[in-house]
């Protein structure tokens, strides 16, 4: 990477103020799934170590710019002192003369987190006069939060244009994995693109066509692409404006001599739960009323193989309604080929890392990005502003 990371500066003694993403999922006030705040302490205890007064700031939620009680940082908070074994000091205020009084007690080595910064108008908008706000607290900006990199906002972007900018090292990691992929794929390199929504995923899948030699296809998103072969599709999930280039995807593919694979058989149900009735068909005989939901077992075998024989994978979004135990078994098949392979094995957050734990693989997967639209946009080679504010080397 030629961005400055937090290792090429002197910390000692400094205000360092820390864009984290602990926007992390809560159900009832509880944090149900940690990793974004565990993959943020190797940064942190390094700050700490090094005798750093650590300023920590977050977004939780889209709280669009109100004080919403139900996302203040409280849980997370609580987390992090778990994590560190030892007290973490809370502000109830994103910026103002109680955060300030805050920041000047601080003494080496110890935290303070910053509330919400999706409480202010300013973070969103990336006014320049909260990103000095930000900037005056601190000697030194670091950026560990590669989940918001693709936002432009006061706290990941703007704050660095007032003060040196430098990555932490969970950003330092996601950008050496990803990009290490990308430039320089180990090959046979598998790209698996699953989901529901096709805009979403176009990009990423014109770009894979010409970057990765199989492409494998799943999830929501098959159905355009099986219309768009001609193939009744019943009631499953349709983007009736993406048809026409869903077919040049496969057509580009096939000029470029890379393998293109779409389901060959999938799981329809008469409904979307988990009493529903289903059968196995094949793509080219869908009954008209009913609806795709998941990769059929051939399928599955197919994909699997792929998987078997490539030496590296990137995987982004499930095969089928994973949430569901019965339209879970085709996104299951991929996450286990993805364990077991010798490949190294890349997930693309969101839903695909979700389904890894669910699975209980995610130790077996060799990197699972923190962040999900962020890695899409990352692949899709798309700049992250982020990333471009940060110091070269
Ligand atoms: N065949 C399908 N029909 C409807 N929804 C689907 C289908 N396959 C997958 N999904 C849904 O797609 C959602 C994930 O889509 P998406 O947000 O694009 O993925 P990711 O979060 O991995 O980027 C999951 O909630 C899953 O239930
Ligand atoms: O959870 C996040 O996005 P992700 O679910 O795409 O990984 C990031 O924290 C960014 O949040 P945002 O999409 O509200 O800007």
């Amino acid at each position: 990477m030629n961005k400055k990371s937090v290792r090429d500066v002197d910390v000692a003694g400094k205000k360092v103020f820390v864009r984290v993403d602990f926007n992390v999922p809560l159900e009832n006030g509880a944090i149900t799934d940690d990793t974004r705040i565990r993959e943020t302490l190797p940064t942190i205890k390094f700050l700490i170590e090094k005798g750093a007064k650590v300023i920590l700031a977050s977004h939780l939620g889209r709280p669009k710019g109100e004080v919403v009680d139900a996302l203040r940082l409280t849980p997370a908070v609580a987390r992090l002192s778990e994590l560190l074994g030892k007290p973490v000091t809370k502000a109830d205020e994103v910026v103002g003369a109680s955060v300030q009084a805050q920041v000047d007690a601080l003494n080496e080595g110890d935290v303070l987190v910053l509330e919400n910064v999706r409480f202010h108008p300013g973070e969103e908008s990336n006014d320049a006069e909260l990103a000095k706000a930000f900037a005056s607290l601190a000697d030194l900006f670091v950026n560990d939060a590669f989940g918001a990199a693709h936002r432009a906002h006061a706290s990941t972007e703007g704050i660095a244009h007032h003060i040196p900018a430098v990555s932490g090292l969970l950003m330092e990691k996601e950008l050496d994995v990803l990009g290490k992929a990308l430039n320089n794929p180990e090959r046979p390199f598998t790209a698996i693109v699953g989901g529901s929504k096709v805009k979403d995923k176009i990009d990423v899948i014109n770009k894979m066509i010409e970057i990765a030699d199989n492409i494998i296809i799943g999830g929501g998103l098959s159905y355009t692409f099986l219309k768009a072969q001609g193939k009744e599709i019943g009631k499953s999930l349709l983007d009736n404006s993406k048809l026409e280039q869903s077919l040049g995807f496969i057509e580009k593919a096939k000029q470029l001599g890379k393998n293109f694979y779409l389901p060959v058989d999938i799981v329809v149900a008469d409904g979307f739960s988990a009493s529903a009735n289903t059968r196995i068909v094949d793509t080219d005989s869908i009954p008209a009323d009913w609806e795709g939901i998941d990769i059929g077992p051939k399928s599955r075998e197919i994909y699997a193989e792929v998987i078997k024989n490539s030496k590296l994978v990137v995987w982004n979004g499930p095969m089928g309604v994973f949430e569901i135990e019965p339209f879970s078994h085709g996104t299951r098949a991929v996450a286990q080929a993805c364990a077991d392979t010798a490949a190294y094995t890349v997930i693309g957050g969101g839903d695909s890392a979700a389904a890894a734990e669910k699975f209980h693989l995610a130790d077996k997967m060799n990197h699972i990005s923190t962040g999900g639209g962020a890695s899409l946009e990352f692949m899709e080679g798309k700049v992250l502003p982020g990333v471009v504010a940060l110091n070269d080397k």
